[in-house]
C-alpha cells in the first residue's frame, strides 16, 4: 500500500495505492505549496534507497517545502508521494528553525526521535537509550548530553538534531541544510553519518547549498521555481549549463567553479 506521510497538513490526493518496489521513495506529479499559494509544480522524482540524495537549487526553489511535502507536514495539491510501506519519514528541520529556549536537554531532544517508535511520552526500553548514547557518541556531542539545547552553540544544536534524526530508524532520512553554518570537523562528522546512514539502506536525503558537497552524493534533484529540473547522478546534474540557468549565473562563477 502507499504510505501518505500523514502530517496534520497534508492532501489525501496524495495516495493513489501501490508502494515503492525498491524500497525508496517516488514522487509522482507533486505539488505543494501554502495557503492556497503553489510552490512547488508537477515534481516527479525518484530517491532511492541505500544511497544519499542531495537536493539543490537557488533560495526559494522550493527544496524545504519539497522534504516538507515528502514529510507530510507541507500541504500537497496534486500527485502522489509513495514510501515504502508503512513507514514515517524522519525530518530534520534546521537547528533555526527550533524554539531556542525549549527548556530541554540535548539527551531528551534526542531521546524524543525514539517516540517514532514507543509513541509520544512513553517509557524507552534499555535498547532505546542505547540507540540514543551510539548517536550522541556518532555526532560527536556525548559530552554535552545533559546541557540545556538552548545553551549550545547553532552547530552544536544542528548536530543535536541530526542525532535525532538517526535514532528514528526510519528508511527515509530528510534533512533540511543539516550541514549549514558548520564548522568542517562538524560537516565531516555529519557527512559521514549521512554516508553510513544510506550504506545501511535509508534513502537518505538532504538540501544543501554546497555543490561540492552535492557533488559527492549518490543522487541528484535540481529545483529551480518550484520546478524540478534536473534529477540524476550530480555529475549528470551539475552541467555548468544547468547551474548557470538555475542561479541565473554567467562567467563568475564558472571562473570560480573547479574542473570536476
Ligand atoms: N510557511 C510558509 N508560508 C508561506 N510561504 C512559504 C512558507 N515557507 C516557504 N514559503 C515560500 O515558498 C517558497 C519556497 O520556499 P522554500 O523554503 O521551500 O525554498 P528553499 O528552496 O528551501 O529556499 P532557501 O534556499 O532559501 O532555504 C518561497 O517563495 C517561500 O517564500
Amino acid at each position: 500500500m502507499t504510505q501518505t506521510t500523514g502530517g496534520a497538513e497534508s492532501d489525501t490526493r496524495r495516495d493513489t495505492g501501490g508502494h515503492t518496489a525498491d524500497g525508496g521513495v517516488t514522487l509522482e506529479g507533486l505539488s505543494a505549496g501554502y495557503d492556497g499559494t503553489p510552490v512547488l509544480t508537477d515534481v516527479s522524482a525518484q530517491l532511492p534507497r541505500g544511497a544519499v540524495t542531495a537536493i539543490v537549487g537557488p533560495n526559494g526553489a522550493g527544496k524545504s517545502t519539497l522534504l516538507g511535502a515528502i514529510a507530510g507536514v507541507v500541504r500537497t495539491t496534486a500527485g502522489t508521494v509513495r514510501l515504502p510501506s508503512a513507514v514515517r519519514p524522519a525530518l530534520v528541520v534546521q537547528q533555526s528553525r527550533v524554539p531556542e529556549r525549549l527548556p530541554i536537554t540535548v539527551r531528551d531532544a534526542v531521546r524524543m526521535g525514539r517516540w517514532a517508535h514507543r509513541g509520544p511520552w512513553r517509557r524507552l526500553r534499555r535498547e532505546d537509550h542505547e540507540r540514543v548514547a551510539e548517536a550522541l557518541t556518532r555526532l560527536g556531542i556525548a559530552d554535552l548530553a545533559d546541557r540545556r539545547l538552548s545553551a549550545l552553540s547553532g552547530g552544536q544544536r544542528q548536530r543535536a538534531l541530526v542525532a535525532q534524526g538517526l535514532v528514528q530508524d526510519s528508511p527515509v532520512l530528510l534533512l533540511d541544510e543539516p550541514v549549514a553554518g558548520l564548522d568542517v570537523t562538524a560537516q565531516e562528522t555529519i557527512a559521514d553519518a549521512l554516508r553510513e546512514a544510506a550504506d545501511n539502506g535509508t534513502a537518505t536525503v538532504h538540501v544543501t547549498h554546497d555543490l561540492a558537497a552535492a557533488e559527492d552524493a549518490d543522487h541528484c534533484l535540481l529545483l529551480s521555481g518550484g520546478a524540478l529540473v534536473g534529477q540524476g547522478t550530480p555529475r549528470e546534474v551539475l552541467t555548468d549549463s544547468a547551474v548557470d540557468l538555475a542561479w541565473g549565473l554567467g562567467r563568475r562563477r564558472r571562473a570560480s567553479r573547479p574542473e570536476r
